[in-house]
């Protein structure tokens, strides 16, 4: 058949094929045979693309459903993307530091989304990734000042955030009358302008204007497209705008020295001085890079306090049960005639430490709720081994490694056949254990290795806080906020739908692949009032 004689559609489905089989075989990375196996795609360079756009995070899910590796290569355009899938891997992971940069990220998100100009992209990139052998430069030493600020200052972080916290407290549903609220709006506005003033102190930008920390929020709702649409001030237009009144606000608090004022934490002002004075970016550029530092300390802990909260409310026998653990960190002191308040006094301390089946219930929530992918790039072809395998693989110069922990953290044979849902017990072996290890005084750290029913260490398999080198600073200040938000709903108040139906949590809005911890699809109306015997309580937290 000569050629005028073929089909045309024939004719166009071939030149199609062949082009993409050339652009394949010429610009898709080739598999060296020491790398993780490569997912194949039907949609040659981008078709993984395609789907973690369209399925976020999920995607990974359902490509462990088919292919089962503890780590494997995500073939994207001409590069790779590695997925870590076992608590194994990660630990390998977490081991490499030296050459799987978190740094380098942090710094294409501070040219991205916080809006770094030129010189302070220099002054952050130097040495970032410890070039010199000497932990010198912006952000080491940023890193390591933190590390110790978050032992040593967590006192007066927890204290800052608790007396930031109280008035909300007690001015909910006053006098024994139900009050009407959005759940998730309601603490998230509260929770979010009390955290930033037990950083910020008492003149922080979201006390004297709330409204920000609605754009807070709109902001961080576009953080992933922030780093790939271009013209945002064109297609991102609302976000934009919002992250421009964020940056004038923590502007102005900076010119007008308010970081210096009494009541603002040491992290704080630590951070300023040695931002302006040691490494001499403007006052511009510092306040702009601290909208980073409101993202770690609040994008997390907001959403983990509502579900939390909305497992305990939504089981009426857990809710009793976390009740009287939270019962018994109270001490209810006098006032009952006379007028005056009773002054019920809430120790967090004990939160911590006496209330194993709360604690449980906190890192089941983290496990369901916080599984955001922990991400690297690779500086340096690098071998990573697994050593409960024995298994060698490399990871090649230039890639994206990045762990699912959405599809590490419901693995059955870590968590059980129940991996997919919440069971507030199951960490019951891990905060149990620390009591008798600790005689009782003293709770494991949040971000534990997990101890399964027959009491086997599982390291490496909870990384709601990540791990090694980075392993979040501030978890244990986010369970102080955490745990003392929740125990004072659960101690002095009854949380129940509009017409008296017992509490129902909303769907979560689904995992997007650069985010925080999931927040609600749609919020929740409820009715707060105070429980029966507090109602003229008068809520005071102490250590
Ligand atoms: C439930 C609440 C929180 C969760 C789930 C969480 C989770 C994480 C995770 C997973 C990382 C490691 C990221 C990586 O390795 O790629 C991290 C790092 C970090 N977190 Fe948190 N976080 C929480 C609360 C907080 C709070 C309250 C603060 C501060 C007030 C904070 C400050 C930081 C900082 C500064 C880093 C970067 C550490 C570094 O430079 O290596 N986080 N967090």
């Amino acid at each position: 058949m000569a050629l005028s004689e073929m089909p045309w559609t024939l004719i166009a489905t071939g030149t199609v094929a062949i082009t993409a089989l050339f652009i394949s075989r010429t610009l898709a990375p080739v598999k060296d045979p020491q790398e993780p196996p490569f997912i194949p795609t039907s949609i040659p360079l981008i078709g993984h693309l395609i789907q973690l756009f369209r399925q976020g995070a999920g995607y990974l899910s359902a490509i462990d459903k088919n292919h089962h590796h503890g780590l494997y290569t995500l073939p994207i355009l001409t590069g790779r993307l590695y997925i870590v899938n076992s608590p194994e891997w990660a630990l390998a992971m977490h081991k490499a530091h030296k050459t799987l940069s978190f740094n380098t990220l942090v710094v294409q998100a501070m040219r991205a989304i916080f809006g770094f100009d030129e010189a302070s992209m220099q002054v952050i990139e130097d040495n970032m990734n410890n070039e010199r052998g000497d932990r010198s430069g912006i952000l080491l030493e940023m890193h390591d000042m933190m590390f110790g600020a978050f032992v040593q200052q967590i006192d007066e972080l927890n204290a800052n955030f608790m007396q930031c916290w109280i008035p909300h407290i007690n001015a909910l549903a006053p006098a024994g009358k139900p009050e009407p609220i959005s759940l998730w709006y309601w603490l998230r506005h509260h929770f979010s302008i009390a955290s930033a003033a037990s950083l910020y102190g008492p003149k922080s930008p979201l006390t004297l204007n709330p409204s920000l920390e609605n754009d807070f929020w709109l902001f961080e709702n576009s953080i992933g497209p922030l780093f790939s649409v271009p013209y945002p001030s064109v297609f991102l237009r609302k976000a934009y705008q919002a992250r421009q009144r964020l940056f004038d606000a923590f502007t102005e608090y900076t010119e007008l020295d308010r970081y210096k004022l009494p009541g603002t934490s040491r992290l704080i002002q630590t951070r300023a001085e040695m931002t302006l004075g040691q490494f001499g970016l403007t006052e511009r550029m510092f306040a702009q890079g601290e909208l980073s530092m409101m993202f770690a300390a609040v994008v997390n802990t907001v959403p983990v306090t509502f579900w939390l909260l909305s497992y305990i409310l939504a089981d009426r026998e857990l809710h009793a049960e976390v009740r009287a653990e939270v019962d018994r960190c109270v001490d209810i002191a006098g006032g009952e005639s006379g007028g005056t308040r009773r002054r019920c006094v809430l120790n967090v301390t004990k939160l911590k430490a006496q209330c194993p089946l709360f604690n449980s219930a906190l890192r089941e929530t983290l496990r369901i709720t916080a599984t955001m992918n922990i991400n690297r790039l690779v500086l340096e072809d690098t071998l990573l081994t697994n050593h409960s395998t024995g298994e060698t693989f490399l990871v090649k110069k230039g890639s994206g490694l990045a762990i699912a922990a959405n599809v590490m953290h419901f693995e059955k044979s870590i968590w059980g056949d129940d991996a997919d849902v919440f069971n507030a017990r199951r960490f019951l072996p891990t905060t149990e254990k620390s009591k008798v290890d600790g005689e009782g005084s003293k709770t494991a750290d949040v971000a534990a290795t997990f101890r399964d029913a027959k009491g086997k260490l599982h390291s490496g398999a909870f990384r709601s806080f990540g791990g090694g080198n980075n392993v979040c600073p501030g978890r244990q200040f986010a369970q102080t906020e955490i745990q003392s938000v929740v125990a004072l709903f659960v101690a002095g108040f009854e949380v129940d739908m509009p017409d008296g139906a017992p509490y129902k949590p909303p769907p979560s809005e689904g995992l997007r692949m650069i985010a925080g911890v999931s927040k609600p699809g749609m919020d929740v109306e409820v009715h707060v009032r105070r429980r029966t015997g507090h109602e003229d309580g008068e809520w005071v937290c102490e250590m």
